[in-house]
């Protein structure tokens, strides 16, 4: 049986996994979420113990697919997909204090923690396009990270056209470039004049035009799309198990903008996995940091920083987190999402903080601190850090955790993708990959537009090979 699928805001017709994987955003603006959470049992846990990356994915992932997928067919695309990574253990794990270890995740084509799950979206999507004989028109926005992910992995794809909005100006040079350089003719990178948040807004706009969507038959690669959270569930899994799960506690610090990686550590707990604390690590951009301190929600202008790919403040997933605290009142979250349209705040009720408190941890690092901690990690221990990173590492050495639990610190992107903030941070220039070693010299490709949905929209219809009626 495939698992059901529900929107949060209870008014979208509930839906298997791959028509959910497809449809991106729920058509009432919502976030589709599993109708039920499996787990595993204690037994079927300690099970995972020395098993590999592709075996702990199968097992994680198979209960959400159910039977949209055949077992034989998501494990050979598990298998391509982590064959892309450049460390056999996909995910490595580095241990730098007395329990304290970062979890590397930027061993994928791109560097960043994003191609763990869109390399296997991307292979999941085409899979299912290519039985169902279809085609997508893939709208994303990105705050740096999720756009170069997204081009590598869908590039070249006959079934999928890729348009990735990033804010003009406000990404790294080697993230816009992982973006500008690709030369297939179906991915399009376009900087729009804005922030972050008004790339994600003009994506939720156009799934909510209905007849724009259906269209173009949008997909989307942002965390909105359930399947993108899943696949980093897997390395929370791989993580604690390593470290002694399920007969350990296992604290994990996530760097965290829109709430998707952390949001799959409580979805890992939810399915069993001894997770202590979950902290939401945020730079100045501090909005979640806020909401868990005051309850309250509410959005305030951007500040560029150094970790730009976390410059965010409409935070997606963190609505998934309050339908579940809530209790899946949909209703709940339709009025504080309703708020939040209108005024640009909402207040979270006693029982939903009580129940987000009961999991989470929150800090935030400002701009000094996360300089500080780049510099003090490569002093002491002589690994290399990239901004996104020392914003957990500093706010894991601020809150307070159980000493005897060992904390796992989210390593999301590789150093060489922010040269300059780590070289003022440490004196150190990180080198990329001797694979990305041309990506600085290569011609770009890159449409500017301005912040405004018509434009953008128009540029699509204008390029996308659904609306040309290209066959697949
Ligand atoms: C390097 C890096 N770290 C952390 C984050 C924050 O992750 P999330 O948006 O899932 O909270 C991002 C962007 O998503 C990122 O690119
Ligand atoms: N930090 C992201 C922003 C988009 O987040 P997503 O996880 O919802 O795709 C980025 O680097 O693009």
């Amino acid at each position: 049986m495939s698992a059901a699928y529900v929107s949060t805001r209870g008014e979208a017709p509930k839906l298997g996994f791959t028509d959910a994987m497809l449809a991106g955003l729920a058509r009432d603006g919502g976030l589709y979420v599993p109708e039920v959470w499996p787990t595993f049992s204690f037994a079927e846990m300690s099970d995972f113990a020395g098993r590999s990356y592709a075996d702990i994915a199968e097992a994680v992932i198979a209960p959400y697919a159910g039977d949209s997928i055949s077992r034989e067919d998501l494990r050979a695309m598990i298998d391509e997909a982590y064959e892309t990574f450049r460390h056999p253990a996909v995910t490595p794990l580095v241990q730098t204090g007395p329990n304290r270890f970062i979890l590397e995740l930027s061993h994928g084509p791109t560097l960043a923690f994003k191609d763990v799950a869109m390399q296997l979206l991307a292979r999941m999507m085409d899979h299912a396009l290519a039985e169902r004989g279809q085609r997508t028109t893939i709208v994303g926005a990105t705050s740096g990270d999720t756009g170069g992910a997204a081009i590598d992995a869908f590039r070249g794809r006959d079934r999928a056209d890729v348009f990735i909005l990033m804010p003009w100006g406000k990404v790294s040079e080697v993230q816009r470039r992982q973006m500008t350089t690709a030369t297939e003719d179906n991915v399009h990178a376009i900087a729009i004049d804005g922030s972050f948040d008004d790339a994600q807004a003009l994506v939720k706009a156009m799934f909510n035009d209905h007849a724009f969507r259906d269209r173009l038959a949008l997909g989307g690669v942002n965390s909105i799309n359930w399947a993108r959270v899943l696949a980093q569930v897997v390395y929370y899994f791989v993580a604690a198990v390593a470290l002694g799960a399920p007969r350990r506690t296992i604290d994990f610090v996530v760097p965290t903008g829109n709430f998707g990686d952390v949001f799959a550590g409580y979805v890992a707990k939810r399915m069993g996995l001894t997770i202590g604390k979950l902290v939401i690590a945020t730079n100045i951009n501090d909005i979640l940091a806020r909401t868990l301190e005051t309850g309250r929600y509410e959005v305030r202008g951007v500040q560029p920083t150094t970790s730009p790919s976390m410059d965010i403040q409409v935070s997606s997933n963190f609505e998934r987190l309050i339908f579940d605290a809530c209790g899946r009142d949909s209703g709940i979250v339709r009025g504080a999402m309703g708020s939040l349209a209108q005024s640009g705040s909402f207040e979270l009720n006693r029982r939903t903080l009580g129940a987000i408190r009961r999991e989470f941890l929150a800090g935030r690092a400002d701009e000094a601190e996360v300089a500080d901690t780049i510099d003090r990690v490569r002093r002491e221990t002589g690994y290399l850090i990239d901004p996104h990173t020392a914003v957990a590492y500093a706010v894991a050495d601020s809150v307070e955790l159980d000493p005897a639990t060992p904390t796992v610190v989210l390593s999301t992107a590789h150093p060489g993708k922010f040269p300059d903030a780590v070289e003022a941070a440490s004196s150190v220039r990180p080198d990329l990959p001797p694979h990305l070693s041309e990506l600085l010299e290569l011609p770009e490709k890159l449409v500017r537009l301005p912040n405004d949905l018509v434009a953008v929209q128009a540029f699509i219809e204008a390029n996308a090979r659904i609306v040309r009626g290209e066959a697949a």
